[in-house]
């Protein structure tokens, strides 16, 4: 049986905050239950424009139940609550009149598996737009190339825009829908786990794809691969027993933590 022989002060925090006018998504007082468990006990958050955050700790800890709810994808889950308040452009996000469906083209997500469409790769970047009435071709031939090409995905795919997208490798498939998830054009792209299914090359690309996608995007992820948090990513949070412990730029978390908790966590002591 492993022993707790430390003892952390989970009262203790850091976390990092920014000028008003480089915050794109920021939480207050977020708390989630699940019926009667507290899943996500308060956090203050905020979000820096064309970053990548990486949200670490270990399982259990409320990352993905964090970032679910951050485009109200909690509002899915029947014995999900989730008070507080996510402001974004000026608005609050989290409020009942909010249309959930026009505020997720701005906050968008890729899952943790591909889930492509069972349709060709041209449609399952223009079912969206399709949809809400978008009939010119030559604007849908217009997007599905300048998605793919930040996707990174363009030139394998560009000679066969009608094959099933369900043909496509496993990293082509994530790299398919970040290409979607981009389509309708969001400021914000949340990512649970975009890698954790796909093998390392693929993982690589994936991340490459991030990199050059924070550009245009801001781009929020969880993780439980720390070299993919420290590669990949310009600031990170460590999260534990659903509260926001530490938060700083990667390179200070992975070397300089100011936390022991955290510098425990990251080098495998615990969790
Ligand atoms: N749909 C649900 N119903 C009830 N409890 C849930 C549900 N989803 C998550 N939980 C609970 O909420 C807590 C946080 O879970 P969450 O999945 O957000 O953690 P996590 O840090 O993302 O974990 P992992 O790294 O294993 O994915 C856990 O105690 C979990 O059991």
């Amino acid at each position: 049986m492993r022993r707790e022989l430390v003892e952390y002060n989970w009262n203790e925090k850091h976390i990092v905050s920014f000028d008003k006018d480089e915050i794109s998504l920021e939480t207050k007082d977020l708390r989630v239950f699940y019926g009667k468990k507290e899943a996500i006990k308060g956090i203050d958050m905020q979000f820096k424009k064309n970053k990548i955050t990486a949200l670490i700790g270990p399982s259990g800890s409320g990352k993905s139940t964090y970032l679910r709810s951050l485009n109200r994808m909690n509002d899915t889950i029947a014995s999900a609550k989730v008070t507080g308040e996510i402001w974004y452009e000026g608005i609050d996000v989290n409020r009942p009149e909010i249309n959930v469906y026009e505020m997720r083209k701005e906050i968008g997500m890729v899952f943790q598996r591909p889930n492509p469409f069972a349709k060709s790769i041209y449609r399952n970047i223009t079912f969206a737009l399709e949809r809400n009435g978008l009939k010119d071709k030559k604007v849908l031939d217009e997007i599905v190339e300048t998605s793919l090409k930040q996707a990174a995905l363009w030139d394998q795919v560009k000679d066969d825009l009608h094959k099933s997208a369900l043909s496509l490798s496993g990293g082509q498939k994530q790299r398919l829908c970040i290409a979607r998830a981009i389509a309708v054009k969001p400021n914000i792209l949340l990512m649970d786990e975009p890698a954790s299914a796909l093998d390392p090359i693929s993982t690589v690309q994936v991340e490459e794809t991030m990199m050059a996608l924070k550009e245009h995007y801001t781009i929020i992820i969880v993780t439980h691969n720390m070299q993919q948090a420290a590669r990949a990513s310009d600031y990170t949070a460590f999260f534990y027993d659903g509260d926001l412990i530490e938060y700083d730029k990667t390179k200070t978390i992975f070397q300089n933590a100011t936390l022991p908790s955290t510098s425990d966590y990251i080098s495998g002591r615990f969790g």
